[in-house]
Formats: C-alpha cells, sequence, structure tokens
C-alpha cells in the first residue's frame, strides 16, 4: 500500500484509508464484538468501550494477549502502514449512539505517537483542533510570530481546526503535529456537518451516494457506530508487581 496517497489536509499528518476492510469483514468484526462476550463492555457516561490488550498505566502496559480476530487487523495495519515500529499491542473499542461522542482528547504518553482508527457502523465527522497551550516555549521556534500574532491567537486556532469524514471500514491514521498538538474529539449531536471535511473526495461520494442528503452537507448519524482504536505501548511490564 502506497500510504503517501492517502495523506489529506495541509496538516502533518494525516492519512484517510476509505475501504480499509471489505464489508464480511466488517460483519465479522461486530459479530465477534457483539457476540460472547458482553461482560467485555465497561459503560461510560457518554459511551461504552471495550479493552483488549491490557491495562495501560503510567509506566506502561501490563498486557494481556490481544485475541486472534483483533491481531488479524492489527496486523494489517501494522504491516500495510509501516508505521509502527512494533506489534500493535492495545485497541480500544469504542460504541457510539447517534447522540454520543467523544470529548476533544488527546491521547497519553503511554502510546508510540501513532494512531489507527478502524470504523465499523454510522459514518461520523472527527474534528481536530490544535492545543496551542500544551506546546512548551521551546517548541516555539517562530518567537517573534507569537508576539506579533497575539491578538490573532483564536483565529488562528480557528484556521488550523480541521475535520475528517470518518465512514465505516475506513482506516484513519494520525501522527506528528497532529498526534502532539492537537485534540481531537467528536460531537454528541445525531447531525453533523461534513462541508469541510479534508477528506473532501470522501465527503462527494458520500453526499452524490444519497438523495436524501441536502446542499447544507450535514450527516445524520442514524446508526450505532463502533470504533476500534489500535495502539502501540512501546513500554510492557511483564509483571504487575515490578513496575
Ligand atoms: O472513536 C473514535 O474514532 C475515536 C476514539 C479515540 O479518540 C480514542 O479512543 O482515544
Ligand atoms: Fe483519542
Amino acid at each position: 500500500m502506497e500510504l503517501e496517497s492517502f495523506r489529506v489536509g495541509l496538516t502533518p499528518t494525516v492519512f484517510y484509508i476509505p475501504g480499509f476492510i471489505t464489508d464480511q469483514e466488517q460483519t465479522q468484526l461486530l459479530d465477534q464484538i457483539y457476540g460472547g462476550s458482553g461482560s467485555k463492555w465497561k459503560t461510560l457516561k457518554n459511551r461504552r468501550l471495550q479493552n483488549w490488550g491490557g491495562m495501560v498505566h503510567e509506566k506502561g502496559l501490563v498486557p494481556q494477549e490481544l485475541p486472534s480476530w483483533l491481531t488479524k487487523i492489527t496486523t494489517k495495519i501494522h504491516e500495510s502502514s509501516g508505521l509502527f515500529p512494533s506489534a500493535i499491542n492495545h485497541v480500544l473499542i469504542n460504541e457510539y449512539h447517534p447522540d454520543q461522542g467523544i470529548m476533544p482528547h488527546q491521547d497519553g504518553p503511554a502510546y508510540f505517537p501513532v494512531v489507527a482508527i478502524l470504523s465499523l457502523g454510522s459514518p461520523v465527522v472527527m474534528d481536530f483542533s490544535p492545543h496551542l497551550r500544551l506546546r512548551s516555549s521551546a517548541d516555539d521556534d517562530d518567537i517573534s510570530s507569537d508576539q506579533s500574532g497575539k491578538s490573532g491567537l483564536s483565529e488562528r486556532d480557528n484556521q488550523n481546526s480541521f475535520s475528517v469524514l470518518m465512514m465505516p471500514r475506513s482506516l484513519l491514521i494520525f501522527k506528528d503535529d497532529t498526534y502532539s498538538d492537537y485534540l481531537h474529539g467528536i460531537s454528541d449531536s445525531p447531525t453533523q456537518c461534513y462541508k469541510q471535511v479534508v477528506n473532501e473526495a470522501e465527503a462527494s461520494a458520500y453526499s452524490n451516494g444519497d438523495s436524501s442528503k441536502d446542499g447544507d452537507k450535514i450527516l445524520h448519524r442514524d446508526q450505532t457506530r463502533v470504533s476500534l482504536t489500535c495502539r502501540l505501548v512501546p513500554k510492557v511490564h511483564k509483571n504487575l508487581f515490578r513496575f
């Protein structure tokens, strides 16, 4: 796979790969997620999740072997992207009803700074916004622009925000600045605007494919969405009691 051809937007570095898995693979994954492992779900205030691969602590991962139905997909992501230095060892499965989302956040420092998110079910829009305050002044190589740009700070924020339309069966990968300097989140609204998403080709295909869409490019979430957030925790603890 030529990853470079899937790069979207101007911010380093986001890749969007439509149709990363087949319909049949999506069905098989959903069967595994919903079949027989009911106790795996943990209910949060605004969504449910399943944690696979072990517990992530500040100091690393207390590992648990991933089941083969998950390694099938994580191996494919690892091999086709070439972005992870070793095998993906952690998968978070999130479930969102149409009125559920995830607050803007950054993924923690325990992870290798590359995230691969496989989407299943309902399409959804993910928003990215810069988190300038998280940048230390040492990172700011252009101090003059920092000073002269004070009044334009929020403007700069808005300018640099962007969104991605995540269709079922697609894979979204982000890393670099998008990992370190941006927050990502999904609004809890059952309708979302996808007018200015960076993966324009996908947005056009989506609006052309459904006559019920209006000119405003409003996405109506009418199904549950399930996502698999696949990451690598580089530091693995063999023994829970030997941190
Ligand atoms: O569901 C998604 O697409 C995002 C999940 C996410 O950001 C996370 O698990 O950290
Ligand atoms: Fe996240």
